[in-house]
């Protein structure tokens, strides 16, 4: 009962403002775009400048937790000014609520292209995919910072770019303050404050392009992703060693050079 109650509580504290509510007399809500683990997002209108903007709010249900990563993700923003990342337009608070701003992304999440709109990549468009994805994860990570939840809801295609958003996760490399044992080695694999987790999910972000491309014969069972996906011998060593079935990469510059191998073995 205890559970319930507390899980009605948190639904109500939780729920999204509605659209046309002002915040600080200047960010009008347009609509919820979504929550996440520890936030709500909403698309609003800066009323001073009469752009759109992303307003993120901390889930008051996470109380400090959800606060103090609303104020890493600005932390990280701020720290990482680049075209293909959303740039930090402030950060305040409105009652006990709060708020960061950010630009808002006007495109399709990767997630979207493939889910809704079907959209489906082949072996030599996923790799062309990743090798201009890896170039802002390089940036990211020269910056001393790891995204640590680089995911296809997580990236954006806008006018033919890509952009990486939701920093909501992210931390300076080595940076282990706070963070909880982890559960499970996969989990490692994904959370620990290292480049090498960001290269972990790029295999699996790689592996859902791959996917998205692929049919299973009528009545074929279903089998592991190197049964299912007939791959060049140099995409399945690439995505082998980033999903650390083989030797993890070391440096970021031999990933790119097989990247663009596995490219060069298709054309
Ligand atoms: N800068 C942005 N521009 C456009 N859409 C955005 C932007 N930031 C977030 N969104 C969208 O808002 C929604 C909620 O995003 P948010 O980052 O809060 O959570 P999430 O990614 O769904 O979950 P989690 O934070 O747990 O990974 C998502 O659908 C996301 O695509």
């Amino acid at each position: 009962m205890i559970r319930y109650l507390r899980q009605v509580y948190q639904a109500w504290i939780d729920y999204p403002l509605r659209a046309g509510h002002r915040l600080q007399g200047r960010y009008e809500i347009v609509r919820f775009l979504g929550e996440g683990s520890y936030g709500l997002a909403y698309l609003s209108t800066d009323r001073q400048t009469g752009e759109r903007v992303v307003v993120k709010q901390s889930k008051p249900s996470k109380r400090g937790l959800g606060r103090k990563l609303l104020r890493r993700e600005q932390e990280a923003l701020l720290a990482l000014t680049h075209p293909s990342i959303p740039k930090c337009r402030g950060l305040f608070e409105d009652g006990k609520r709060l708020f960061l701003v950010t630009d808002w992304i006007d495109g399709a999440t990767v997630e979207d292209l493939i889910f809704e709109q079907q959209r489906g990549f082949s072996e030599l468009e996923s790799l062309a995919f990743i090798a201009r994805l890896l170039p802002v994860v390089r940036f990211v990570h020269e910056r001393g910072w790891v995204h640590l939840d680089l995911r296809i809801p997580n990236v954006m295609v806008r006018d033919g770019t890509y952009v990486l958003i939701d920093f909501g996760l992210a931390r300076r490399i080595g940076d282990t303050e706070g963070l909880e044992p982890f559960s499970s080695e996969e989990e490692e694999r994904r959370r620990l404050p290292d480049v090498k987790s960001d290269w972990y999910a790029v295999g699996h972000f790689l592996l859902f392009l791959l996917y998205s491309g692929y049919e299973a014969q009528e009545g074929q069972p279903p089998g592991e992703w190197h049964e299912e996906l007939s791959l060049s011998m140099a995409t399945g060593r690439l995505l082998r060693r980033l999903l650390r079935l083989d030797e993890a990469y070391e440096s970021d510059a031999a990933l790119m050079r097989d990247v663009e191998a596995a490219i060069a073995a298709l054309t």
